[in-house]
């Protein structure tokens, strides 16, 4: 009974996508690329790789469909990423921050981060920094650049652990994906503020896709992915469904020069109170720059 939405054609643009090769990360890129995008992959999948944009390509009918490594639990490998791409000399107009980790045992990036935290935020955090001026170059009045985040239902049940956000102390594998999403949310908003400061033709939101049937349930307990594997088709929403938010982020004129948005079921809805706390998304940002060696440009910006 899912009815497809209906976005206009998006030819001459093109799109980022982390995480492109599987679950809601590929039918994000399908669709996109289905509406004329040229849609580039960042992925730590280089085996799947060329499989995965040679059948992005035969179901889109959409040759613009290319696949860059990125390993986001590696700054190294995010900051070449961000250098193969601008070597390339082509606009971005989308970045859709999806690839994501979850109930991982307790490990670490290549960096000394927590993984959920690592990947799952800081590595978008980074990203998103280090695009930032390609998106601003691509934006203009009438037709925003858009960051578009990919959170969870799950962050309304998260804590940022501002004293220990590796989790060293008491390490949970949902409470760390959990702190990750909810993170991400902070971020969004905090990102949102400084656009809108700077008079950036750039826009970023939150979407949330819902429960959904992807590979993202890997590690949690066997009995949950037992109920996954018997009921997916009924309680969970397939990846094209899930992505529906995302895409709908990424193209839909309704939210042309709109940001700052929690996005769920192609509607507006709260999150987590504590996500609106402005001394929360400043004190997250700033450790985030300091932990990841990335300038802080919000703090002379964003006083109030
Ligand atoms: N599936 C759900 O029910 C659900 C619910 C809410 C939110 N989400 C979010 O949706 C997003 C996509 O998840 P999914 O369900 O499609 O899961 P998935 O496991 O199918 O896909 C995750 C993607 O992230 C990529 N990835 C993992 N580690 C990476 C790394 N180090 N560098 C680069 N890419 C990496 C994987 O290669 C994969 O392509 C995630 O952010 C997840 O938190 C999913």
């Amino acid at each position: 009974g899912f009815a497809e939405p209906v976005f206009p054609p998006q030819p001459d643009r093109v799109a980022i996508v982390t995480g492109g090769t599987d679950g809601i990360g590929y039918a994000t890129a399908k669709q996109l690329a289905r509406l004329g995008m040229h849609v580039i992959i960042a992925g730590n999948n280089d085996s799947k790789a060329q499989d995965v944009v040679r059948r992005l390509k035969e179901e889109t009918l959409n040759d613009k469909v290319e696949f860059l490594y990125c390993d986001l639990a590696s700054l190294t490998s995010i900051r070449q990423f961000v250098q193969k791409f601008k070597k390339k000399k082509i606009p971005l107009h989308v970045l859709v921050n999806n690839a994501g980790v979850m109930m991982v045992p307790q490990r670490k990036t290549r960096d000394g981060f927590e993984e959920h935290f690592g990947l799952n935020y800081l590595g978008h955090f980074v990203l998103t920094n280090l695009l930032l001026d390609s998106l601003r170059e691509a934006g203009r009045p009438g037709r925003t650049a858009r960051v578009v985040t990919v959170s969870s239902a799950t962050h309304y049940v998260g804590e940022l652990r501002m004293r220990d956000l590796h989790g060293s102390r008491c390490y949970s594998p949902h409470g760390a994906y959990a702190q990750s999403k909810l993170a991400l949310v902070l971020f969004t908003y905090h990102l949102q503020r400084l656009l809108a400061a700077q008079g950036s033709p750039v826009t970023a939101n939150v979407a949330d896709p819902g429960v959904v049937d992807t590979d993202l349930y890997r590690h949690v307990f066997w009995g949950t992915r037992l109920i996954q594997k018997m009921l997916g088709w009924w309680a969970f929403k397939t990846p094209d469904e899930g992505a529906w938010t995302s895409v709908y982020a990424a193209v839909t004129p309704d939210l042309e020069g709109i940001g700052g948005r929690y996005l769920y079921n192609e509607k507006e809805t709260k999150s987590l109170t504590v996500t609106y706390d402005r001394d929360l998304q400043r004190q997250l940002w700033a450790t985030s720059c300091q932990m990841t060696s990335i300038p802080d440009v919000t703090q002379d910006t964003l006083l109030g």
